[in-house]
């Protein structure tokens, strides 16, 4: 695993920490390397800052006449805001601290001392900190331990209203490290830099409007005091390119067939909702799956041939409504022909007998849109303890709480692990932070996407591409959770590079499946 996968609470965090200095790293020695890793992740988002925003009317250009206000809290995240004041000191920067506490730590105590003897100006009262071109804040890190009040809250609030850039030591100060939740108040970082692992809070959605951009500063944690405390296989963790490489199967070996690269049936559309099944079907197209057939309602059978001539259409008997009233596969193949099944989008609740079909079959299932809500009148547990083999549900939150209407959604990694133990399912809870579960409770969390991405078909785009995957290398001993995971992150890397072409409005979940392959093939070249 790489750093960038592991995800740590607080208390897991401080028992990492408690390993390290055991072991003999001089704790003032790891602030100041951190403190200093910091400074410069600093001052090259300064370069890149000072170009595109306005700075205060004192500006003069150069560093000397950038004004970094430095929030010093009581903990040693302020110790860490220390050292970066006296690092951009030295470098030039025009400093100012704005320090509130009339307690610090030792460690905190003597930076501040020290910055002090500098003559960097220190300010205790809001009143008299100057206004800044930019603000970093070490407030509190992983130690905010209760709600913050008073002064303290009435600063954070007057820096928020400043809407300058704020830069956040760890994590804004105010949110709490595990659920992301805001306690009394937080800042509002335009960027957070998170320190050595990643924090659960900052993948809660409810910490997003205060983190910004976020990046990873690696200070060379040693991974067997990660292992250590997080077990070999830790519970959590963060999608990323490397997981999803390993998943994909690629290359393609040079002796495969089309049989051997996967068989996907998407049972999908519906006369009213036919656009579900050709944005299922372009989906599955850009996994490279071997052999694609596609069940739609006879009616629409031409459509879906003039939109994916390599795919196999099989038309099916309709209901008045215009759903497929029952699967006809052609003769001598049955269910068991396929090596998935992805089923859901633009189905109709008409579509019910389809679903009893294919959760009393024995092939690797997606259940998605009318899928599940079909599920769900269905009873979802007792439904799905019928199943025999792998059960794959993708709702978003209103679909999460039709099929488990028990289970709170606010913690989302939670409510994954809940859900996906109560059913032996692989449960995915879309989001702009998708969390996924195996019923183990090993859940993987996509912590990078678009809201973009919020619009309607982008989850059928999704289903197809899953499917696609899922029949690709279900045979080839890879955990499904893995293979969810994949989908997940290929489907938002690509709205995200389609944001890059076309800004946020230009992408439709046409366009998203038009970007697939474009941002696979980025990836696999940045990789090698
Ligand atoms: N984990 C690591 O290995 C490292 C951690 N470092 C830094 O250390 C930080 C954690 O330091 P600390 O444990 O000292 O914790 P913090 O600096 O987050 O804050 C703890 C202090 O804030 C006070 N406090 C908590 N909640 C409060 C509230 N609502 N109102 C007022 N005061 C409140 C506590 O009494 C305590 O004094 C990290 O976030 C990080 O910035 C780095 O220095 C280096 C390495
Ligand atoms: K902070």
């Amino acid at each position: 695993m790489t750093k960038e996968q592991f995800v740590v609470t607080a208390a897991q965090m401080r028992d990492i920490e408690g390993r390290i200095f055991a072991a003999g790293m001089p704790v003032a020695a790891l602030m100041e390397k951190v403190g200093k890793l910091i400074s410069d992740s600093f001052a090259r988002h300064w370069q890149r800052l000072q170009s595109i925003i306005p700075l205060s009317p004192s500006f003069q250009g150069g560093l000397g006449g950038s004004h970094v206000g430095i929030l010093a809290g009581p903990g040693h995240n302020g110790g860490d805001a220390l050292v970066v004041a006296r690092e951009l000191h030295f470098q030039g920067y025009q400093v100012w601290i704005y320090q509130p506490f009339a307690k610090l730590k030792e460690l905190t105590s003597q930076h501040l001392q020290y910055a002090q003897s500098l003559g960097i100006p220190c300010y205790q009262q809001l009143a008299e900190l100057p206004s800044c071109d930019f603000l970093i804040d070490g407030l509190f890190g992983f130690g905010l331990e209760r709600e913050i009040t008073g002064n303290i809250a009435e600063a954070i609030n007057h820096f928020n209203d400043w809407n300058k850039p704020i830069f956040s030591i760890d994590l804004p100060s105010g949110l709490h490290t595990d659920t992301g939740e805001v306690l009394g108040t937080a800042i509002r970082a335009t960027h957070t830099f998170c320190l050595g692992l990643w924090k659960q809070g900052l993948l809660q959605e409810q910490a997003l409007e205060y983190i910004g951009q976020a990046e990873l500063i690696d200070f060379d944690i040693p991974l067997a005091d990660i292992h250590a405390i997080l077990g070999e296989v830790p519970k959590i963790k963060r999608i990323t390119k490397t997981t999803v490489f390993d998943t994909l199967s690629l290359p393609l070996s040079p002796t495969t067939h089309k049989y051997k690269s996967g068989h996907l049936l998407l049972i999908s559309g519906s006369k009213r909702y036919a656009g579900g099944a050709i944005l299922t079907g372009l989906g599955a197209r850009a996994s490279g799956v071997g052999m694609l057939s596609i069940a739609v309602p006879e009616s629409i059978k031409p459509l879906l041939i003039s939109h994916l001539p390599e795919a196999l259409i099989i038309g099916c008997p309709e209901t008045e409504t215009g759903a497929i009233s029952h699967l006809q596969l052609p003769s001598n193949t049955d269910l068991s022909s396929f090596n998935a099944i992805a089923c859901g989008p633009g189905l109709t609740t008409d579509a019910t007998p389809i679903i009893e079909q294919v959760i009393n079959s024995d092939v690797p299932l997606i259940l998605d849109a009318d899928g599940l809500n079909i599920l769900a009148q269905l009873g979802t547990i007792s439904t799905l303890q019928k199943r025999q083999n792998t059960t794959i549900l993708t709702p978003h939150t209103g679909e999460f709480h039709r099929l488990f209407p028990d289970i709170n959604y606010q913690d989302r990694v939670k409510a994954v692990q809940t859900a996906a133990s109560q059913t032996g399912a692989v449960v995915l809870l879309k989001g702009a932070r998708t969390a996924i579960s195996n019923p183990e409770g090993v859940v993987w969390i996509n912590a990078e996407s678009t809201p973009a991405l919020a619009r309607g078909g982008s989850g059928d785009v999704l289903t197809g591409l899953m499917g696609g995957i899922l029949a690709r290398v279900v045979n080839k001993q890879v955990n499904i959770e893995d293979v969810v995971a994949a989908a997940a992150w290929w489907h938002s890397q690509g709205g995200i590079l389609a944001v890059k072409e076309r800004t946020e409005l230009g992408v439709d979940a046409f366009t998203l499946t038009q970007y697939l392959i474009r941002v696979l093939k980025l990836s696999i070249e940045d990789i090698l």
